[in-house]
Order: C-alpha cells, then sequence, then structure tokens
C-alpha cells in the first residue's frame, strides 16, 4: 500500500464526511479496494490499472455538503468528476491538481462563486457541465481543442463570451439564461446601450472605445452635410417669403369666418357628446362590477357539484401539507359541501406569465381527463393576476411516498403487501398510458413521482400534478421537475413522454425496493440512485437483495417481482429509444399475476430460493426478457 493510496483513501474519507450521507457513511467502509481488475466496493469510485482513483461519479444522490477548494487535490490520476443532480455548495473548486482530467460534471449543484481559472491548466479536458447553479463572474478563456462539451447555462454569469475559437463553437443553449452575459455565441448582443452599461466587463472597454471613435467620425461627416442643406433651405426661404406673407394673411382671413360657423355647430355636438359618454360611463361600472365579482370567485369545473366559495376556504381549518415546485399545497376541512369533506388547495407560483384566457385553456385540459379513474379530479380554480389557486379532492389514504417508507420499523406500520404495491403499479401505468394517448402538445406528465401518486378512501391509487408541467417557467422546471433529471435531458436537453416512462422506472424501483429514491425524495430526505444500484445489483448478481423483505418473503410472488424489476429496468434504460411505450408497460404489469399473501406464509427471507438461478440472473437475460421469468 502506497503513501499515495493511503492519502487518496483519506481524501475520500474527508468527502464523505462533508456529504455525511447516510448511503455512503454505510457503502464506503473497510479499506478502499482499488486494485486493476477489481471493482471497487465503494460506490461510484473508478480505480486504474496502477490502483489510483480515477473517476469519483455520484449524480442524483441528495449529496449535500460544502466542498472545500482543495477536495479533489490528492487524485492526480482523475480523470472523471460527476457529481451532477446533487445539492453540493461552495466555489468549483480548484483542478490545477487534476491534469489528466476529462471530465467535470458538477451540473444542478448549489455551486457558486466565479469559474475557477484553473480549469484552464486542464489540457485534456473534454467536457465541462456546470449548467443549472449559481455561478458568477465572467467566463475564463477556454481554448483547449480537446474540449468537446461545456455548459455554463442557467448561471448568473456576465460578461462578454471570450472569443477564443473553441467557446465560439459551442452554440448559445450552451451559454442559455445568463442575464448578464453578451455577444455571440449567446443571443444577447453586448453593444446594446443597456447591456454595455450594465454588465461589460473592464477587458470590453477597449472595444467600446474603438466603437466610440468610430462612431464620432461618421456623426462630425452627417454634421457637415447638415449645415450645407441648411443654408441652401435659408436661401430658398428667403425667396419664398413674400409669397408666404401674403398667403398666411388670406389664410387668416378665412379662418375668422369658419370659426364663426363651427362655433354655433359645436353647440349642438356638445350636448350629444355629453349624454353618450355618461352613458359609456355607466356601462364600464357595471362591467368594472361584474368583473371584480367574478374575480373574487372559485371557478367550479364543468360537472362538479359544490357550493362553497373562496371565502369558506380561506374560513375552513386548513394544515399545510408541503411545499412543492407548483407553490404551497394546504388541505382545507370543508365540512358537509355537497359529500366534499377536504379539499387540497394548490398556491400556484413560479408560473409562465399566462392571461386569464391561456390559463382557463390548460385548466380545461387537465380537466378533460377526470373521468379517468386513476387520475386524481380537479373541482375548481382561481384566477386573478397576483393569485393563481387549483383546488382538488382530497386524498384520504395519503401519498405513496409516505405508505412505503413511513412508519418504518415501527410497531403501528401497516404493512404494504406484495399485491397492493402491484396494484399501484398497475394504476399508475394505466394512468399514464392514458395521459400518453390523450394528451396532444403538451409534456406528458413530467413530474411522476411517489409523493404526486395519491390512494383515495377506498385505497385505489389517483396520480396527481398532470398537466401541470406546461404552466411552469422553464428555468423553474428544468430545476425542479423529474422529467428534467432524466438522462436525456441532461445529454440533449429534450423531455417526452419517454421521459415519463423512465420515472415509472423509477418508481417501480421504489416500490420493489423500499428504498427512497434521489428521484422522489423530498427535500431534507437524501435518496439514492437506484437505477444504478439495482442495475449494479443484478449485474453481481445479488438480485435477491433488491426486494423489500416485506415483499420477498412471500415466495409464491417471487415470479411476479422479478417481472416487475424488470419492466423497471426496461424503463430505465439510458436511451429513451430503447424503453418500452406505456401501453407494452400495461400489457406486461397486467400480465403479472396477483397472488395473495396467505397469513401463515413464514418469512422465507433466508430462503435458499430466493438467491438461485431464479433470481441471480444476470443483466442481459433481465433486460432481455429472459424466458426463465
Ligand atoms: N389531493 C391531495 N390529497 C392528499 N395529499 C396531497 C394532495 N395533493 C398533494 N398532496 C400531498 O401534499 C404534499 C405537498 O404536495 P405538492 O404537490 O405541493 O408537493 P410535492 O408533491 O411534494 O412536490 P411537487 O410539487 O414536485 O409535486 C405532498 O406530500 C403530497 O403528496
Amino acid at each position: 500500500v502506497t503513501a499515495n493510496f493511503v492519502q487518496e483513501t483519506d481524501a475520500l474519507l474527508a468527502l464523505k464526511a462533508i456529504f455525511n450521507d447516510p448511503f455512503l457513511n454505510k457503502n464506503w467502509t473497510g479499506s478502499l479496494h482499488c486494485y486493476a481488475d477489481y471493482p471497487s466496493q465503494w460506490y461510484g469510485i473508478q480505480c486504474s490499472h496502477d490502483d489510483r482513483v480515477t473517476g469519483i461519479s455520484l449524480q442524483s444522490m441528495g449529496l449535500t455538503g460544502k466542498v472545500s477548494a482543495d477536495a479533489f487535490a490528492y487524485f492526480p490520476e482523475l480523470t472523471l468528476i460527476s457529481l451532477n443532480n446533487n445539492s453540493i455548495s461552495g466555489n468549483v473548486v480548484n483542478l490545477s491538481s487534476n491534469r489528466k482530467m476529462k471530465h467535470i460534471d458538477l451540473s444542478g449543484n448549489r455551486l457558486y462563486g466565479q469559474i475557477s481559472p484553473s480549469l484552464l491548466s486542464l489540457d485534456l479536458l473534454e467536457s465541462l457541465q456546470l449548467q443549472d447553479n449559481s455561478l458568477t463572474g465572467p467566463i475564463p478563456e477556454f481554448n483547449q481543442s480537446s474540449l468537446k462539451v461545456f455548459n455554463v447555462s442557467n448561471n448568473n454569469l456576465k460578461g462578454k463570451i471570450p472569443t477564443t475559437p473553441v467557446l465560439q463553437s459551442f452554440s448559445s443553449a450552451s451559454y442559455y439564461n445568463n442575464q448578464g452575459l453578451c455577444g455571440p455565441p449567446a443571443e444577447n448582443p453586448c453593444n446594446s446601450s443597456a447591456f454595455s452599461e450594465k454588465y461589460t466587463s473592464n477587458s470590453d472597454n477597449k472595444d467600446s472605445s474603438k466603437r466610440t471613435y468610430k462612431f464620432a467620425t461618421v456623426f462630425l461627416i452627417f454634421d457637415v452635410i447638415g449645415l450645407v442643406a441648411v443654408m441652401l433651405l435659408f436661401i430658398l426661404y428667403y425667396k419664398r417669403a413674400k409669397k408666404l406673407k401674403k398667403m398666411i394673411k388670406n389664410m387668416q382671413k378665412d379662418l375668422k369666418e369658419a370659426e364663426a360657423e363651427v362655433e354655433v355647430e359645436a353647440e349642438a355636438e356638445v350636448e350629444v357628446e355629453a349624454e353618450a359618454e355618461a352613458e359609456e360611463r355607466v356601462v364600464a361600472v357595471e362591467e368594472k362590477r361584474e368583473e371584480n365579482n367574478n374575480k373574487k370567485k372559485l371557478i367550479f369545473m364543468e360537472g362538479v357539484e359544490a357550493e362553497f366559495e373562496l371565502n369558506d376556504l380561506f374560513k375552513a381549518p386548513a394544515e399545510g401539507l408541503g411545499k412543492g415546485i407548483f407553490g404551497n399545497t394546504y388541505k382545507a376541512k370543508l365540512e358537509g359541501y355537497m359529500g366534499i369533506k377536504s379539499v387540497v388547495v394548490k398556491r400556484l407560483r413560479d408560473l409562465k406569465p399566462l392571461s386569464n384566457e391561456e390559463f382557463t385553456k390548460q385548466v380545461n385540459m387537465i380537466h378533460a381527463h377526470h373521468n379517468h379513474p386513476n387520475l386524481l379530479p380537479l373541482l375548481a380554480y382561481y384566477y386573478s393576476k397576483d393569485e393563481k389557486l387549483l383546488v382538488y379532492k382530497y386524498a384520504e389514504n395519503g401519498n405513496l411516498f409516505n405508505r412505503i417508507h413511513g412508519e418504518k420499523s415501527s410497531k403501528d406500520r401497516i404493512a404494504f403487501t406484495w399485491s397492493s404495491r402491484l396494484s399501484v403499479a398497475r394504476g399508475v401505468a394505466r394512468a399514464l398510458e392514458y395521459l400518453h394517448i390523450n394528451i396532444s402538445g403538451m409534456i406528458p406528465h413530467g413530474n411522476l413521482k411517489s409523493t404526486n401518486i395519491l390512494l383515495d378512501e377506498h385505497e385505489t391509487v389517483v396520480v396527481s400534478d398532470y398537466g401541470l408541467s406546461s404552466l411552469v417557467a422553464l428555468p423553474i422546471a428544468s430545476q425542479r421537475m423529474v422529467s428534467y433529471k432524466s438522462p436525456e435531458y441532461q445529454s440533449n436537453k429534450r423531455v417526452s413522454r419517454k421521459s415519463d416512462v423512465w420515472s415509472y422506472g423509477c418508481l417501480l424501483l421504489e416500490l420493489l425496493t423500499s428504498r427512497v429514491s434521489v428521484h422522489s425524495a423530498p427535500p431534507g430526505i437524501n435518496g439514492v440512485d437506484l437505477s444504478t444500484w439495482v442495475h449494479r445489483a443484478v449485474r453481481e448478481e445479488w438480485t435477491a437483495e433488491i426486494f423489500d423483505p416485506e415483499i420477498s418473503k412471500h415466495r409464491r410472488a417471487c415470479h411476479g417481482m422479478l417481472k416487475l424489476l424488470q419492466i423497471a429496468l426496461r424503463c430505465c434504460d439510458k436511451s429513451p429509444e430503447k424503453r418500452p411505450e406505456m401501453t407494452e408497460v400495461v400489457r406486461v404489469v397486467e400480465n403479472i399475476k396477483v397472488v395473495e399473501e396467505s397469513e401463515d406464509e413464514e418469512d422465507l427471507s433466508g430462503d435458499p430460493s430466493l438467491t438461485d438461478d431464479s433470481l441471480s440472473i444476470t443483466a442481459p437475460a433481465m433486460v432481455a426478457g429472459d424466458q426463465r421469468l
């Protein structure tokens, strides 16, 4: 064990302390077996043939903590850092000691400060992804010919984009949504006056003084031409002055005569106009009154029979349910309004600027799907300039997240049986298939996750939050919505029906493993990148450990669980084209037999059949739909 190796292990332990993540705390223990041809036991760590750390890959794990400037200084062989989609804060670290670095992905974190100029010294750098952070200051003058992927969009960078050939070769998308950036390839030109005053940095001053000099010359030429023109006009004027004087005299005379006539007519007209004006005013006041009345009204969706008003909602006992990406959500207790006991009010925020008509159109599109048994119906909405509310039926049995993870290892936990989980998987699949077939022109769901899957009073699964993605402003959507965290959004900035399929796969993995998924972990709760974890389990043939013991003890359900796992992994394929359509998913999930858990079934979690051939299948067999399943 070399001194360097010990140093690298210590540096990883220091990172572990910063992240203080339950999964890493458990996984990064014991000595780091970072030997050639021996896969590292430490999650996310890659090694070289000469036993050095070459890659740190911890995406979407809900990691927090402030990374110090020298956190990676002890890994001279590092070629890859991928910490995207976490909540890590601090500055972009100093990487001047990592001369072999090729891929840096720190996107989707909370990094602030300037982009470290140390990155300029990385001669082998191929990709740099810093989008979706809060970085400030100018872009350093990157010009490594190796650099093929570059993205700093959605930050607060400013100044002119350096004119190096490499930085100029990327499209405007790489620089998108940085208010203070200007010049090509960004869409804001630097010479707009507001821009140059507000944002351009000192280095631009030389350029702008050159421009000023050119403008001054042009203005001088125009001045001379203008002077000659004025003189010519003056001579012309003098010649015509006499003629004009005469004309003016005649005109004044005509005008006096005409004024006398007009005065008589005007007196009559004034009376008519005053009457019309008074009438108009009355109509306007009435219209305004009606508009104000409408403004304070809840608009109930067609077919909804309820009689409460906005005031009833305000007066009702309320309970905050949480703060989601669309705003705060409250439960209001409304005893006895046409059988509706409680409703949920979503106070929307961060929306696109929408007129009343546009908002109403979107809301009606949501309502068009209210008849599907697995979609949560919208009851009413309220629109004003400053306030937009959506009112839904309250789902009495809460959300799927709590059903899976709630009361863990407590006596009060009601077991979440295999058959109930299967029925959730079916209901959500049917709802998604319906949305995919029936919604045109909208992002299908966009935010499918376990807190958006609800259970009503009959334990029927209902999907909520559908149809809202088209209301949210893009920067917010790309920061917070699940679809925008899909692998394809990371690479090509596209969301589609297949992003929903990916989300559905992640949801199935959460259902099967009962592990908190980074995909749907509410704020403050750390999750695991389940797809990576499960793929690894299958690859390394410890499949039996994937399943939650609460279900894996039901041996007769094992066949169905494997089927569900298989379709989940297909849905989680990195490449969207390889994922199945929801119609196929529904067919597969519906074909899984419901096996009722018999009361007397013994705990078989230690049963060898769960580690026999049927479960120790390999990844290719899993994905290819091995006939043994
Ligand atoms: N109609 C409902 N009935 C019961 N609980 C609900 C209902 N709507 C939302 N909730 C619950 O209220 C909480 C807040 O919901 P909200 O939709 O605001 O945020 P979220 O689901 O956590 O995140 P996101 O906004 O990303 O969907 C969640 O726990 C959600 O499950």
